[in-house]
C-alpha cells in the first residue's frame, strides 16, 4: 500500500458521501404545496445540481422548468451548461432560465397590465433606477429612497433611507423627499418599472381572482415546477409571490445558503428559511465543498455569523497546504495586490485566475479601476470616463457609467436610459461600441493639460462619431466654455484619477466588487479590508469576526456575509489585504485558531 493512499481513500470517500447528496437534490420530487428546500455551503455545488437536475429530470410532455436566480451571471451560466451538454434545447422555450426579476415581468405582469394612458408609449423594465439618468438630481437617486404605496404601488411619499443620508451633508431631507415622490409618479406614469414595483404590480394581479387564474393557468400549462437558486437573497415580496404560486400549485424547489444573504436591506428572514413555505421534512442539505482546500474552508467558518461548524472540502484542492495570505494595505498604490500576484505566480495561478474584490468599489485600488466617482463637471466627467475605461480592470457598473459618460458627448445630456437615446439618434450598441473603441485608441494620454486635450479630443470624437444625427463636440456648447484654473491642470487630475504610473502593469483577472462576483470562483482571491472609516462600520465588522460575537445589526450581519461571500470564492488561494492597526489583529486571531497563514513582505 503507497504511504500516501489513506487520504486519497478518504477523499474518495468523501466525493461518494457528497456525490450521494447531491443525487438525492437531482432525483427528489417536487409536488403542489410540498415545497422542497435545499440549504447548502458554499461550492456545494448548488449551481451544478441544479443544471443536473435540469439535463436528467425529464419533465411531463411539452411542459417545462423554470429556473431563476437574483443575477444574470447565474442564468448565463445554466444556459452555458445546458449547451455544453449538448442539450441547448433544454435552454429555450418552454423552459425559462432568467433572474427572478424578469420572471416576474414577463409572466406575472407584462401580459396583465393595462395599456399606458400616454399612447405610443409602451411599458418598460429598468434593473434599477440607475439605469434612467431621469432617475437622478446629481446628488441623489430614487434608488436612495423608500416610497409609500398608493393602492399597493409604491409610487406614493418619498422617505430618505438611512444609508444615504451621509449624502445631503447634514442638510435637510424635507426638498429631496418631494423631489423623488414627484420624480417617481412621472417616471410610472411614462411607464418605466423597476424591481420593486414589478413585485407589487404581480401581487396586486395576483389578488384579483379573475387575473390571477389567467395568470396561473399560463404557468401551470407551461412549467411543470420553478427552481429558485440563491433563495437566501428572496425579498418580503419576493416570498409574497412565491407563497401565492405555491399556493395555486406550482412545485418549488428553493436552493441557498443562508451564510450568503447579501441583500440584508431586503429582510431578514430569508426564504430558505421561512417556515410559512417549507416543509421542515422535504429539507434536503449539502455540507461538503468541492471548490476550495480545507484551510480556505475553517477559515471561511471563522466569518460565518451562524453557528455551523466548518465544512468539508472535498474537491482537487482539498488537501492542499497553502497558508492564507495577509499583505499590508499601502495607503495608496498597488503593493498590496503585487504581493498577492507574487504569492499567485508562485502558485502557478494564471492572470485569468487572479481577483481582486471588496465590498465597496470605492477600497478597491484606484490604479487598476480608476476612480470610483465621477467629478461634476462635464469635462472632467469626460476626463473620468477616459481614466476609467482605460484602466486595467474596471468594475462592469463603473464601466458601463463611463460607457454612458462618453455617449453623453455625442448625444447631449437627455436624461433618457441608454436604450431609448440609441433608438431615438438611430445608433446600434455595435457602432456604439466600435466609436467607443476608436475614440480611447485615438484619444491622447491623460497626463496633458486638460485645455490641450480637450481640444484634441474635440476632433476625435467628431472622427469617430457613431451617426450622423449627433450633436459633434464642436457645435457643443459645454465643449466650448473654458475653465480657468482647471485647464492648465493634467487631464487625469481634472477627472479625478491619480498618475498614471509607469512601473509594469499588474497583472490581474477581474478587479471588482464582492456582489459582482457571488456564485463565482477563482483559483486566487484577494479580498481587500479597507481603512477604519468615520461611520466606524469597518471596525465594527473586524470587532465582530475577531471577536466571534454575533453581529449587533442587520447591516453588521450583512457586511459579515458580504467578507464570506467573498473569502469563498477562492479555490487555492486566499489573501485579505487589510491596515496596519488591523494585520496584527488578524494575524494573532489566525494564530489563536490554527490556521495555516504568512505575512508578505
Ligand atoms: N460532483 C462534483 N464533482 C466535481 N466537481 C464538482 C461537483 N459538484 C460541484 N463541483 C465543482 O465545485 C465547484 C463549485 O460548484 P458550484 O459553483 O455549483 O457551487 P455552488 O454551491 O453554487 O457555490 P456558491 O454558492 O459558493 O456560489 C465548481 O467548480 C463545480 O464544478
Amino acid at each position: 500500500m503507497r504511504a500516501d493512499s489513506k487520504p486519497q481513500q478518504a477523499g474518495a470517500e468523501l466525493q461518494d458521501q457528497a456525490r450521494t447528496a447531491q443525487r438525492a437534490v437531482i432525483d427528489v420530487e417536487t409536488l403542489p404545496s410540498r415545497p422542497v428546500s435545499v440549504v447548502a455551503c458554499p461550492g456545494a455545488g448548488k449551481t451544478r445540481v441544479i443544471v443536473d437536475r435540469h439535463l436528467d429530470r425529464a419533465l411531463p410532455a411539452r411542459q417545462g422548468r423554470a429556473i431563476v436566480s437574483f443575477t444574470k451571471v447565474a442564468g448565463r451560466e445554466l444556459r452555458k451548461r445546458c449547451h455544453a451538454a449538448g442539450k441547448p434545447d433544454l435552454a429555450g422555450f418552454p423552459h425559462f432560465i432568467g433572474t427572478i426579476d424578469t420572471f416576474i415581468w414577463l409572466h406575472l405582469v407584462r401580459p396583465y397590465l393595462r395599456p399606458l394612458a400616454q399612447g405610443g408609449r409602451s411599458w418598460r423594465r429598468l434593473e434599477s433606477w440607475r439605469d434612467h439618468p431621469g432617475a437622478s438630481n446629481g446628488e441623489l437617486n430614487l434608488e436612495d429612497f423608500a416610497f409609500a404605496g398608493v393602492e399597493g404601488i409604491r409610487v406614493g411619499a418619498a422617505t430618505l433611507m438611512e444609508s444615504s443620508r451621509h449624502k445631503l451633508r447634514g442638510r435637510g431631507s424635507y426638498g429631496p423627499q418631494l423631489w423623488a415622490a414627484q420624480k417617481i409618479k412621472e417616471l410610472f406614469e411614462e411607464g418605466y418599472v423597476t424591481g420593486d414595483l414589478v413585485r407589487d404590480l404581480a401581487l396586486r394581479i395576483l389578488a384579483q381572482p379573475e387575473l390571477s387564474e389567467a395568470v396561473m393557468s399560463v404557468l401551470s400549462t407551461r412549467f411543470s415546477e420553478l427552481v429558485v437558486d440563491e433563495a437566501q437573497d428572496c425579498s418580503v415580496e419576493d416570498r409574497n409571490v412565491i407563497r401565492e404560486l405555491v399556493a395555486r400549485g406550482l412545485p418549488l424547489m428553493l436552493v441557498g445558503d443562508p451564510d450568503q444573504a447579501v441583500y440584508g436591506f431586503r429582510d431578514t428572514v430569508a426564504a430558505i428559511d421561512d417556515p410559512d413555505l417549507l416543509d421542515a421534512k422535504r429539507s434536503l442539505r449539502l455540507e461538503h465543498n468541492w471548490r476550495s482546500s480545507q484551510t480556505i474552508c475553517d477559515l471561511a467558518a471563522t466569518l460565518r455569523t451562524s453557528e455551523r461548524e466548518a465544512d468539508t472540502a472535498a474537491g482537487p484542492h482539498r488537501g492542499e497546504s497553502v497558508p492564507i495570505l495577509l499583505t499590508a494595505l499601502p495607503s495608496r498604490g498597488t503593493d498590496h495586490v503585487r504581493a498577492f500576484c507574487e504569492e499567485a505566480a508562485r502558485l502557478g495561478v494564471p492572470k485569468a485566475e487572479r481577483l481582486v474584490i471588496a465590498h465597496r468599489r470605492s477600497s478597491l485600488p484606484k490604479d487598476l479601476t480608476g476612480a470610483a466617482k465621477s467629478p461634476a463637471s462635464h469635462t472632467g466627467r469626460l476626463a473620468w470616463a477616459v481614466g476609467v475605461l482605460n484602466a486595467g480592470a474596471p468594475p462592469a457598473k463603473q464601466r458601463e457609467r463611463a460607457g454612458a459618460a462618453i455617449l453623453d458627448v455625442w448625444c447631449g445630456k437627455d436624461d433618457l436610459p441608454e436604450a431609448d437615446r440609441l433608438e431615438r439618434y438611430g445608433v446600434t450598441a455595435q457602432g456604439l461600441a466600435r466609436s467607443q473603441s476608436l475614440v480611447l485608441r485615438d484619444l491622447p494620454p491623460l497626463d496633458q493639460v486638460m485645455g490641450e486635450w480637450m481640444e484634441q479630443a474635440k476632433e476625435v470624437f467628431k472622427r469617430h462619431s457613431p451617426g450622423p444625427h449627433l450633436v459633434t463636440p464642436k457645435n457643443n456648447p459645454r465643449w466650448a466654455r473654458r475653465q480657468a484654473g482647471r485647464d492648465d491642470k493634467p487631464a487625469y487630475q481634472v477627472g479625478g484619477h491619480g498618475c498614471p504610473r509607469a512601473d509594469a502593469p499588474v497583472e490581474v483577472g477581474r478587479v471588482t466588487s464582492i456582489h459582482q462576483v457571488k456564485g463565482e470562483e477563482a483559483d486566487a482571491v484577494l479580498v481587500v479590508i479597507p481603512k477604519p472609516t468615520a461611520d466606524n462600520r469597518c471596525e465594527e465588522l473586524l470587532a465582530s469576526w475577531l471577536d466571534q460575537e454575533r453581529p449587533s445589526t442587520p447591516e453588521l450581519v450583512e457586511d459579515r456575509n458580504v467578507l464570506y461571500v467573498g473569502a469563498t470564492r477562492a479555490r487555492r488561494l486566499l489573501a485579505f489585504a487589510l491596515c496596519t492597526d488591523h494585520l496584527p489583529r488578524v494575524q494573532a486571531f489566525l494564530e489563536q485558531r490554527g490556521i495555516p497563514f504568512r505575512v508578505a513582505g
